[in-house]
């Protein structure tokens, strides 16, 4: 991942500072290894891992935290990180009092890009589970099973959830945490002047709305929009704000236990392939904007939005036919309609629309 990073060009200013939680895998791991490679950033980076015993090894994001560490010492830059639940009080203490010991004046960035399937509420001591399930109705859809040899595609059904269910997934993915977050950093006095916070967020395609954008995972996400909105408000006091950015979708742990997401993004790919953007892409392009490299473009919700790519209309049109062509069959070896066929014994990939695509792209 720091080999796909150039550094930037205006190097040699001031280091910046960050606070990433979620900093060990998927798009917070990108966003901190980005930070790092080409923008000489310090600061912390908070996950929340098992670590390894004398019986079992420790979780992947574990050793990738080692990794990132590593990679840091070796860029001179004094990052450091924490292991714990960023949903509880003494996680927060832990790494203001971290912050305002190594980093005078308090942080420049927060990227909060938490993917969590619990949250126990610090106040009420309440523990809340987040679902994957649509409103209002039921919702049947083609899906990867992953549990035997070679995944599986499956038609399956889920069913809509219950008031309780979507409030509970609003309170582990929604705003409330990220808004605690900065207000307890406030607070201490850790916010620099021009502070700028960032929360992940995700729309996709009409494919998989139902279960997404239109379901409790969806909710949670406007309810992180709007937190955006009241925070951006708050901090016009220390010249800040407060943003969300619409990222593309990417195979992650978190995303791969979306009913059809794994499928949709598997397509996605066969019809992007190299033009599909990395997560390392899209965090060098949301840094390069948050630090003035590139202007800043926002959306009309006051979005940043890395997923155009994702939504144009062609790449929509190419996945949507492949999603509708999709069998067992034709799923996991050549067939009529994947890119790579063969020629004697060599694999061919077949650009069939790519110049097309790059060109709209
Ligand atoms: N993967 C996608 O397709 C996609 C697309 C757009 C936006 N997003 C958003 O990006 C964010 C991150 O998702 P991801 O796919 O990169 O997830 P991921 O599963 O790859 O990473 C989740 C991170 O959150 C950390 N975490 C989980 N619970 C925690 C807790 N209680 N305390 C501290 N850290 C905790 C994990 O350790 C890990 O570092 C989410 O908000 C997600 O909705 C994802």
């Amino acid at each position: 991942m720091r080999d796909q990073v150039a550094p930037a060009p205006a190097a040699g200013r001031d280091r910046p500072t960050a606070l990433i939680i979620g900093s060990s895998a998927g798009y917070g791991l990108a966003a901190t290894i980005a930070g790092i490679r080409r923008y000489d950033m310090q600061g912390v980076g908070l996950a929340f891992e098992r670590p390894p015993t004398d019986r079992r090894t420790a979780t992947a994001g574990w050793y990738r935290t080692v990794a990132t560490a590593e990679l840091a010492a070796a860029a001179g830059s004094d990052f450091s990180f924490v292991n714990g639940d960023a949903f509880a009080h003494d996680t927060k203490q832990q790494v203001l009092d971290l912050l305002g010991k190594r980093f005078e004046g308090g942080i420049d960035y927060l990227i909060y890009s938490i993917a969590a399937p619990r949250r126990t509420d610090p106040v009420s001591g309440q523990t809340y589970q987040s679902e994957l399930k649509p409103l209002g109705q039921g919702y049947g859809t083609k899906t990867l099973d992953f549990s035997g040899d070679t995944p599986t595609l499956k038609d399956v059904q889920v069913e809509p959830a219950t008031e309780d269910e979507k409030a509970a997934t609003i309170k582990v993915m929604g705003g409330e945490d990220w808004a605690l977050w900065i207000y307890a950093l406030a607070d201490s006095g850790l916010l620099r002047d021009g502070f700028t916070t960032v929360a992940l967020s995700y729309i996709g395609s009409h494919l998989t709305e139902r279960i997404y954008r239109q379901g409790t995972i969806g909710a949670a996400k406007a309810h992180l929009e709007e937190t955006a909105l009241t925070l951006n408000g708050d901090l016009q006091s220390v010249g800040g704000r407060a943003l969300t950015s619409v990222n593309g979708a990417a195979v992650t742990q978190a995303s791969t236990a979306i009913p059809g997401i794994a499928l949709y993004t598997s397509l996605l790919r066969g019809v992007l392939s190299e033009l599909m953007q990395s997560p390392m892409t899209q965090a060098v392009e949301m840094w390069d904007q948050l630090t003035g490299v590139r202007d800043l473009t926002l959306d009309e919700a006051n979005r940043l939005r890395l997923d155009r790519w994702e939504l144009h209309p062609l790449v929509q049109e190419k996945v949507t036919e492949r999603w509708e062509k999709v069998t067992q069959d034709n799923i996991g070896g050549p067939g009529r309609h994947r890119l790579v066929h063969w020629r004697g014994a060599s694999p061919v990939r077949v650009r069939r629309g790519g110049r097309r695509l790059r060109r709209a792209l």
